[in-house]
């Protein structure tokens, strides 16, 4: 038991959260490379909250080019209890209009030029990603959502695609014959790294746009994402307050909190000291007992 630490992944068009108490940019080095930015610092009430703009302030890392390792590697580093991701997304079905919120529960990843896990060779680890989301952070991120004064649709699977270019029309149809919801450039490998890290990991996808399957629509470009995300970052930054709010004064244990007591497999012996050595902070807790 505990205090909450939420870390906040912001995504395009949230760039900072203005509502923290002592709010303050700190610096945190990462074996893995450089993460997106520094790291915004603060309380909202009991909870303390860890802010990185997930393509750095001014929007200058492409998907592919993001460093997803550092970014939760600084995270967990920091602290961080819980990752609370909010993301612009496509719409990949009528009902789900944009301006609405969606809390994401599966994934498809079609992603294939990142690296997507922190283990590898001299140190392997499986962990399930069967549940992907957090399903406590879930429910109450949703709720936040509401208090916010959001429309909120509860599950949906995102896809994940490379870009940095929109879907083809023929993709767009495919993702939804596959019963996909919203697509996203960026939930991927963010999720995976995040349950690596033992840290749950809830995702708020705000609709801005109809991808490009809508007979007769415009198909998605930027500056539409960012018209929709403009008109709604007062209900993004919202949802941070209202979650303070709604997070209870101790938290309790997650099973995601131990996922890699179940994961490595390398023998102890054959285990790579260097790969060891950059685990530190992810995998500490299971490797320095
Ligand atoms: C600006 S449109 C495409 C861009 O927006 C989404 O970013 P994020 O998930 O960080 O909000 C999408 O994944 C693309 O990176
Ligand atoms: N249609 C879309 N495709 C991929 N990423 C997006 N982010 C926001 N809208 C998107």
């Amino acid at each position: 038991m505990g205090g909450w630490t939420i870390g906040v992944l912001g995504g395009s068009g949230l760039y900072a959260i203005d509502a923290l108490d002592g709010a303050e940019w700190i610096t945190v080095d990462s074996p893995w490379g450089a993460p997106s930015d520094q790291l915004l610092t603060g309380t909202i009430g009991a909870v303390r909250f860890v802010f990185l703009p997930r393509h750095g302030r001014g929007h200058v890392i492409p998907p592919t080019a993001l460093n997803f390792r550092a970014n939760i590697d600084v995270l967990k580093r920091a602290g961080c209890t819980d990752l609370l991701a909010l993301s612009a997304v496509g719409s990949l079905r009528e009902h789900l209009a944009p301006g609405g919120f969606v809390v994401v529960d599966q994934f498809i990843d079609r992603t294939v030029a990142r690296p997507n896990s922190f283990f590898g060779t001299g140190m392997v680890a499986h962990v399930s990603m069967a549940d992907p989301v957090c399903p406590r952070l879930s429910v109450l991120a949703a709720e936040a959502g509401r208090r916010a004064g959001a429309t909120v649709y509860e599950g949906g699977t995102y896809v994940a695609i490379e870009g940095p270019q929109f879907s083809t029309s023929a993709e767009s149809h495919l993702y939804r014959q596959w019963n996909c919801d919203v697509i996203g450039m960026t939930a991927m490998p963010e999720a995976r790294l995040a349950r690596e890290a033992e840290l749950p990991y809830a995702l708020v996808g705000m609709l801005t746009d109809y991808d490009c399957w809508r007979e007769g629509d415009a198909h998605v470009d930027v500056p539409s994402v960012l018209k929709v995300m403009h008109a709604n970052a007062d209900k993004a930054r919202g949802l941070i307050v209202a979650l303070a709010g709604l997070l209870p004064a101790e938290r309790t244990a997650s099973p995601i909190d131990t996922v890699l007591d179940t994961a490595l497999i390398t023998a102890p012996d054959r285990r790579d000291p260097a790969l060891l050595a950059r685990l530190d902070a992810v995998a500490g807790r299971v490797l320095n007992r």
